[in-house]
């Protein structure tokens, strides 16, 4: 047996045949376009394979001790890469489908066979094996890139639902939030709408995205869309989009809002503020479950959570005629109200520490003290802004006071003068909007008594003189409210 130098761009053939003849007329049909390696038996060609990269195996159906189908069989065991060609003397179709079957032939070639024939077999079973591999090259690829981006998507939504959780929501031990938090947590599992009410900077949106990512929707997405900031005659585009061409300026295909939100939630801000134009738009989507894009021709079905707020008291908004009853139905399948943050001081000490940590995180400092007198300071004001307006005071602070301690003087003019703004709308955000009256007379009470000590820079003589107290009535109240710390 003399077998060629491997040249290494030439695929390699190995022939099976016992009869001398035959073995020399595959191999000067083959040679020129393969490495051709030759075997007398099945013995033989075992120790070819086990030795040499093989990638056409053309074995004769007759072979001394055992048969070319059964060597084949065990080819395809052990070297299943090896595409596996017969030459058969004889045609009976069930030895071919035998074969097919159980040793996984790619060609049965009769006897007498012809050079250009042979010589096209070999040549299509090498790209077969070619392309086999390339597939299998690129499912592989595909598999592990599907994998690793669905693991990706997936590490992303568990950071997501880590990051907007509920116990993201920073309170007190005690804090109103606890039961608004249980009841949220209790309804996101069940897709009816959430109505969320609340002041300015209350944290309705951190509500409604730990609604969402507590919800079977998480994997979908939360899309905010401020309503208030949609002009009617933008409407129909940005609610339900548009198609390219649709009008002047359409340049490609719009997705509207509804699109966007499909297989998640859809956070309405500022419902309040909507016009009835927008009132309609809105309730013929939740209505119907379906958008058509402007200038679609069909309507496209639409799957959304509804999650809407505002900080007007939108149930009144209903009886003055100026919110649609059955939008309001259609949205407040659960109404949760935010409290204002002056109506839940103690959460003012665990929220003022952790904006600490994430301003000062970001803006790369080492962190700031804040000491027990500015904490009570802090309590005391009544953040008609809300954890909004408590987040900028400190991040402010930490900007200008830079590694210092955060002592009250290091806030700004109207926190320490206590200055909240007059008008008739700013009184809903200093006024208490729920308790009895002397409840809230109560809260108001703690403000005044807090904003004259502040002034007084809580000189307790100078304000009990100012307030018409005695020094004894002010300690009293300031005992009440807590202001004595
Ligand atoms: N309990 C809380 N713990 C930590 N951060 C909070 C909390 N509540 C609100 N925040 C933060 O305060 C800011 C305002 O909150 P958010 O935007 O959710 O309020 P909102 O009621 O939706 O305000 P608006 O009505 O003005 O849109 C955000 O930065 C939010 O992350």
């Amino acid at each position: 047996m003399t077998q060629p130098l491997i040249s290494e761009s030439l695929p390699t053939v190995l022939v099976v045949d016992d009869e001398v003849h035959s073995q020399d007329a595959l191999r000067r049909t083959l040679d020129d376009d393969f490495t051709v390696f030759t075997a007398s038996s099945a013995e033989e060609a075992r120790g070819l394979l086990e030795c040499e990269p093989v990638n056409v195996i053309l074995c004769d159906q007759r072979m001394p001790g055992q048969t070319g189908m059964s060597f084949l069989k065990e080819v395809r065991e052990r070297w299943p890469e090896v595409v596996r060609i017969a030459i058969s003397g004889y045609t009976d179709s069930e030895d071919i489908i035998a074969g097919i079957n159980e040793a996984g032939i790619y060609q049965y070639i009769l006897k007498p066979w012809g050079p250009d024939h042979l010589l096209e077999s070999v040549r299509n079973a090498v790209e077969a094996q070619s392309l086999q591999r390339q597939n299998s090259r690129l499912d592989l690829e595909l598999r592990t890139s599907t994998g690793v981006l669905r693991q990706r998507t997936s590490t992303k939504i568990t950071r997501a639902r880590n990051h907007f959780g509920f116990d993201r929501i920073v309170r007190a031990l005690g804090s109103p939030l606890d039961s608004i938090c249980a009841t949220a947590e209790r309804v996101a599992r069940y897709d009816i709408s959430v109505l969320v009410l609340g002041e300015s900077g209350t944290g309705k949106e951190l509500l409604a995205r730990a609604i969402h990512y507590a919800s079977p929707r998480h994997t979908g997405p939360f899309v905010v869309e401020n309503c208030a900031a949609i002009p009617d005659t933008l409407l129909e585009s940005e609610l339900f989009g548009h198609k390219r061409g649709a009008f002047t300026g359409a340049y490609e295909d719009h997705p509207g809002l509804f699109q966007r939100a499909h297989g998640g939630t859809v956070f309405l801000d500022e419902i309040g503020e909507t016009s009835p134009a927008f009132q309609v738009k809105l309730l013929r989507v939740l209505q119907e479950g379906e958008v058509r894009p402007v200038g679609a021709a069909r309507p496209v079905p639409v799957d959304v959570r509804v999650i809407a707020a505002t900080h007007r008291q939108l149930e009144q908004r209903v009886r003055d005629d100026l919110f649609r009853e059955d939008l309001y139905y259609r949205i407040a399948g659960v109404t949760i109200t935010m409290p204002p943050l002056r109506e839940r001081a103690a959460d003012i000490v665990p929220i003022a520490r952790k904006t600490v940590l994430d301003v000062a995180a970001e803006l790369g400092h080492p962190g700031a003290e804040l000491p027990d007198d500015t904490l009570a300071f802090l309590q005391a004001y009544p953040w008609p802004g809300n954890i909004r307006e408590l987040r900028n005071e400190i991040a402010r602070a930490l900007a200008l006071h830079d590694g210092q301690q955060l002592t009250p003087g290091v806030f700004s003019a109207r926190v320490l003068q206590g200055r909240t703004r007059g008008t008739i709308d700013d009184m809903s955000m200093v006024v208490p909007q729920s308790g009895t009256l002397v409840e809230r007379l109560d809260v108001i009470e703690a403000m005044v008594l807090r904003e004259s000590l502040l002034r007084h820079r809580w000189n307790k003589t100078r304000t009990a003189a100012e307030l018409g107290l005695s020094r004894v009535g002010l300690r009293a109240k300031m005992q009440r409210f807590g202001l004595d710390k």
